[in-house]
């Protein structure tokens, strides 16, 4: 059976946005410890079991951790429009949005990394907006917006070109510190984010297995959003308990061209390796640009919902969208339609 996975975010943190999602029929929450603490996502998780106790659904709660990507660090949002220039600060301090030069901290680079320079582009998000960078002094950049959208709180930040793919890669800090807080929470699962490797998933297990104790251990979920990830996606499914294709992030490394054959890299291998994989970002964000969804959209949800996939999972639709109601109820009918199995099975049993 096909999961329907929503992202929890402002759009629908509170309890009644909540329940409403379980009834128009989500399965599985995901929570993003990328703009917000665990410890606070421990707390609202444990009100998403308490609802779907109360109203008598199933469901299941997946912590997403970051994993190390380069940040803007703004607590507030930033709207692009009437700005005509603005400051990058790669010391990864706090931000400063009001003024008539927007200063934005950036987080994740170190100082050993290279820095961007005049001429370069800076994506935000999944591609929601994009700067160009028209100076450098030190660690602080000029940028003008090529785009006039409003710039979300602590959105990741790419550079085309430069290649995040095959960084060596270790759990963070922040990361480690979030496994180590998982036992006794109601996470179902972990999400270990920018994974190209089996050593990720397993170096993650032992940090589990230690703060458990003899207590059961969430699933680990391998996020897949790499070119690298996708060339390492059989190693990696059979190491992790799922996957998690992460289209946002993997369109930013692959670019457009290789998108798709990465995308069907991850897939395959989590079929062969008989891992259930859910697929995640983009999937019905047009029907916040208007009121019937994009075809092509339509067509890729369709298919992946033939093909049998575990989850389909959405994130701005219901994280930060005007209606998450309305995106969930699509999708619940579009798998009615095409993906009709009345049995539902956990996604992640828990190990003992
Ligand atoms: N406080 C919040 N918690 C979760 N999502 C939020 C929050 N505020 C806004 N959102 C929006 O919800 C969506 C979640 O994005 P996504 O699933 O890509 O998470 P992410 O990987 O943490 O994001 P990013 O693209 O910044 O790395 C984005 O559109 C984001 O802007
Ligand atoms: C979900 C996510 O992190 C991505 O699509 O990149």
């Amino acid at each position: 059976m096909t999961h329907v996975v929503a992202t929890v975010g402002p759009a629908c943190s509170s309890e009644e946005a909540l329940a409403d999602l379980l009834k128009a029929g989500v399965g599985v929450f995901r929570f993003t410890a990328s703009k917000t603490p665990v410890d606070r996502l421990s707390v609202l998780a444990g009100t998403v079991r308490d609802l779907a106790d109360g109203l008598d659904l199933p469901v299941e709660l997946v912590l997403d951790l970051p994993g190390a990507k380069p940040r803007l660090t703004n607590e507030e949002y930033l709207d692009l429009a009437g700005v005509t220039e603005l400051v990058l600060r790669f010391d990864g301090g706090p931000s400063a949005v009001t003024g008539p030069v927007p200063e934005l901290g950036v987080s994740g680079f170190g100082p050993s990394d290279a820095l961007p320079d005049a001429g370069d582009l800076v994506v935000v998000g999944d591609g929601e907006d994009a700067l160009r960078i028209v100076g450098r002094s030190g660690g602080t950049c000029t940028a003008v917006p090529l785009t006039r959208n409003v710039v979300g709180i602590r959105r990741g930040v790419s550079f085309p070109g430069a290649g995040r793919s095959g960084k060596a890669q270790e759990l963070t800090e922040y990361d480690l510190a979030g496994l180590r807080a998982v036992a006794g929470t109601p996470f179902d699962a972990v999400v270990l984010s920018f994974a190209e490797s089996a050593g990720l998933v397993e170096r993650a297990r032992v940090v589990l297995r230690e703060s458990a104790g003899t207590g059961p251990l969430p699933a680990v979920v391998a996020k897949i959003e790499t070119a690298a990830g996708a060339a390492a996606a059989a190693e990696i499914a059979e190491a992790a308990d799922g996957i998690l294709l992460g289209r946002g992030d993997l369109l930013l490394d692959t670019g457009p061209v290789e998108f798709h054959a990465a995308c069907r890299q991850v897939l395959d291998a989590a079929r062969t390796a008989g891992r259930p994989v859910l697929v995640g970002t983009q999937l019905l964000t047009s029907l916040a640009a208007g009121w019937l969804p994009h075809r092509s959209e339509l067509a890729t949800v369709s298919e992946l919902l033939e093909q049998g996939v575990a989850g389909l999972m959405l994130a701005e639709e219901t994280a930060g969208a005007a209606d998450p109601v309305r995106a969930v109820t699509l999708l619940n009918e579009l798998r009615t339609r095409y993906a009709p199995t009345a049995v539902r099975t956990a996604l992640f049993p828990r190990r003992p």
